[in-house]
């Protein structure tokens, strides 16, 4: 059998995807040998499962078996060292070999080029910081929660943040990210006018439409608590961007209209949802930094990975270790930092100094059964996570884990939470009502995936209100846009609801600004009911109580990332359904991404 034959075949069975082996034919054609052909499809292939690269030294399992002589690395390695297809580092051809990592070589630009822009950025000096007005009680940080032998860590982010222009403050929910910003951007104003500087130019941006309306709520919330805040508000844009519109990137163009010939407008630049923003946005935007900007990466570094390649945030986070500096800034920063702040053995990593994990969350109590569930979850502690869930008081987490009564019991539960919205006819309290609630699946498709579970909610909903259940706009219908549409002013993730108004036609609600408004269904870019979501859709977003569904049978995708993103989208209460020994695997499956980056930030 020929390789094109057997590729053929492992697309067929689903190991590679048409685009992989495509790409493998193209090689052929162009004078590939088999093994550089396979090359092309495997990398290809490594990038669409969200890696960087391919690690020739961890080529297992092929993805061909009956490959296999071809994939003997020796071999393989001579065949790549002597293809016209395959280059070093700096040279342009499809793909890149370098040390163990084949790259194609798209992908082996943005990483080099994120890396070395970092590199300028973390090898500034730093500034020098004045900690006294972070260790004020009251002045800007409340000491009260924290003991006096604790590191108050917010105030140490702050810090960092002013010290660095590239700082990366990660945490889980509600550990304070927006608000820790707020006070900083305080100090920088305060800054600028001790030394008669303009002041600074703040840009906020996230990686989508919905992150960047979340984040400019959570803004303008904190702000209302914030003592003289009136001070802040001019200098804070009037709305979050997402980074495709920060940078300029319009419809299917990969080059922005901002790059480092032509940088930002904007001395700070600050991104939540960090965890989102996959390495080609990650590489555009700090590319894009000007020469002296201060870039503030926001993000919780346990959530999943972007849709895309890439898993920057997390890898940074790792790169960094956790909140153990360097002999320099544990001098600066001497008075903020208590008897329990971890001590680094040197030589530390470059990022040592620029990352903050943020360690108690302000929405959970360290009690919450909530909080200690997503912290074993991430531990990979399977028998703790399970004595979490045992012991917890059923009002906070709910577990039918025994696989038993399945989803026709999910199915009425949630159609019986929707249901007092098909007769809902204000806008506020349907939208609000959509927050109280959401089921979130690990998958979109198959028995326990969204469509599915979409679809017998829909027809249950439709059976209890006398409907033709091939009606699709009827009062009461939740829906989620799947693109964005910047002429609509929707953006992929937003949630709306279709109500009937006082003469009967169909409007679709948003809560996109402080006020709800109304599309006519026929104005919306496309979209989907959302009686169900994938726990990938509902990154970025929280609700009362979650239904969290595992599949029945095990799936690669179902990780202990996607498990604590699932978990923490709960705010007060949780139920999670499926076998115990799929959740078991899933705490058990912790996400690998292959990338040179922290490799060559080291370096
Ligand atoms: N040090 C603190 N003292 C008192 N309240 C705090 C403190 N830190 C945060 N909070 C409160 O906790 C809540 C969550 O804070 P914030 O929104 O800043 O967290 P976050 O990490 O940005 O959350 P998210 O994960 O939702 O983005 C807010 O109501 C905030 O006012």
């Amino acid at each position: 059998m020929s390789l094109a034959q057997r590729l053929r075949r492992a697309c067929a069975e689903g190991r590679l995807r048409a685009v992989d082996t495509a790409l493998a034919d193209w090689g052929l054609r162009h004078g590939a040998d088999e093994r550089v052909a396979l090359a092309l499809a495997l990398a290809n292939r490594a990038v669409g499962e969200g890696h960087t690269c391919l690690p020739l030294d961890e080529q297992a399992p092929p993805a061909i078996p009956e490959e296999n002589p071809i994939c003997e690395t020796a071999a393989w390695r001579q065949s790549l060292a002597e293809s016209r297809l395959v280059g070093e580092p700096g040279e342009a051809r499809p793909l890149i070999l370098e040390g163990e990592r084949l790259y194609l070589h798209r992908y082996w630009q943005y990483e080099a080029l994120l890396a070395e822009r970092l590199k300028a950025m973390i090898g500034t000096a730093p500034a020098a910081v004045d900690t006294a007005p972070l260790e004020r009680e009251g002045e800007l940080f409340d000491y009260a929660w924290v003991g006096d032998e604790e590191t108050h860590w917010q105030a140490v982010a702050a810090a960092t943040a002013l010290r660095h222009r590239f700082c990366v403050i990660s945490g889980g929910p509600g550990t304070g990210k927006t608000y820790t910003v707020l006070r900083l951007v305080k100090l920088l104003l305060a800054d600028a006018a001790a030394r008669q500087t303009p002041v600074p130019t703040i840009a906020l941006a996230a990686p989508t439409g919905k992150a960047a309306a979340r984040m400019m709520e959570s803004m303008r919330n904190g702000l209302a608590d914030l003592p003289d805040s009136e001070a802040l508000g001019p200098s804070l844009p009037e709305d979050a961007a997402t980074l495709h519109r920060l940078l300029g990137l319009r419809g299917d163009t990969t080059r922005p209209r901002h790059d480092r010939d032509n940088p930002l407008n904007a001395d700070v630049v600050i991104v939540d949802e960090a965890s989102m923003v996959d390495l080609p946005m990650m590489a555009k935007l700090v590319d894009a930094m000007p020469r002296h900007g201060r870039l503030i990466l926001l993000g919780d570094r346990y959530q999943l990975a972007s849709v895309e390649s890439g898993s920057v945030l997390a890898e940074l986070c790792r790169a960094a270790g956790v909140n153990g500096f360097g002999p320099q800034q544990r001098e600066a920063f001497a008075p903020l930092l208590k008897s329990d702040a971890p001590t680094a053995d040197p030589p530390l990593p470059p990022l040592a100094d620029h990352v903050v994990t943020l360690q108690t969350s302000h929405r959970f109590t360290a009690d919450s059964a909530i909080g200690r569930l997503a912290a074993s979850v991430n531990a990979g502690d399977a028998d703790s996570a399970m004595g979490v869930i045992r012991e917890a008081a059923p009002e906070a987490i709910e577990a039918r884990l025994d696989a038993g009564d399945g989803l026709d019991a999910l199915v009425e539960t949630v159609a019986a939470a929707h249901a007092p919205l098909l007769s809902e006819s204000d806008p506020v309290a349907a939208l609000a009502r959509l927050g109280e609630i959401q089921l979130l699946t690990a998958t979109r498709v198959g028995p326990t995936g969204s469509d599915s579970l979409n679809q017998a909610i829909h027809e249950r909903l439709c059976r209890e209100a006398g409907l033709d259940p091939a009606e699709t706009w009827y009062p009461g219908r939740p829906i989620i846009i799947q693109h964005n549409d910047y002429r609509a002013g929707l953006f992929n993730g937003d949630i709306g609801i279709c109500l009937a108004d006082k003469a009967g036609r169909r409007r679709v609600w948003f809560q996109t600004g402080e006020q709800p408004r109304a599309l006519l269904p026929t104005a919306l870019p496309q979209h989907d009911s959302v009686y169900a979501m994938t726990v990938h859709k509902s990154q970025g977003s929280e609700f009362e109580h979650v239904h969290l569904l595992l599949p029945a049978v095990d799936t690669p995708v179902l990780s202990r990332e996607l498990l604590y993103t699932g978990i923490t989208r709960a705010r007060k209460s949780l139920s999670l359904h499926g076998p115990e020994d799929i959740l078991r695997a899933a705490i058990g499956r912790q996400t690998r991404r292959h990338s040179g980056l922290a490799e060559r930030l080291a370096g």
